[in-house]
């Protein structure tokens, strides 16, 4: 359960990091930021490249992040524009988040929050993997 006062807090952070955001090419600063569960708040922005196709979003800074400062699994996830509006993960980032929260991850949506698995249903994933003896 993820209650409201940490869902602004999420949406807090989130719009704290546009103003982090390297973002010079694409002039489109993205902020991120979740919970853990073990209540830990983690938080990324995008950061771009001069070589365009290496700049890499909000969604993955977070996710480095969240590895960098202990692990643990992702409960939900706010992601916001400029304008602090929130902004859906792109595909990418779908799968990057499905990695360390699973189809159960809540993830902010202006109608209400959305899970991970509504938003990349029939997902590849380790049970995949399982499925062929290497
Ligand atoms: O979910 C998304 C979608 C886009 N971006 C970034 C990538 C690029 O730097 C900028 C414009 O696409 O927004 C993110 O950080 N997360």
């Amino acid at each position: 359960m993820v209650g409201m006062t940490e869902w602004k807090t999420l949406r807090d952070n989130a719009r704290s990091m546009i103003g982090k955001a390297y973002a010079p090419y694409s002039r489109f600063p993205v902020g991120a930021s979740a919970i853990t569960d073990d209540g830990r708040f983690v938080a990324g922005c995008n950061v771009e490249n001069v070589s365009y196709g290496l700049g890499i979003c909000a969604e993955v800074t977070l996710a480095a992040q969240l590895v960098a400062t202990g692990g643990g699994r992702l409960r939900a996830v706010a992601v916001c524009d400029a304008d602090g509006s929130p902004l859906m993960p792109c595909g990418r980032c779908r799968q990057v988040l499905l990695e360390f929260g699973g189809p159960g991850l809540l993830v902010d949506h202006a109608d209400g929050p959305r899970t991970l698995g509504e938003l990349l249903p029939d997902a590849f994933g380790p049970e995949d993997l399982d499925r062929i003896t290497r």
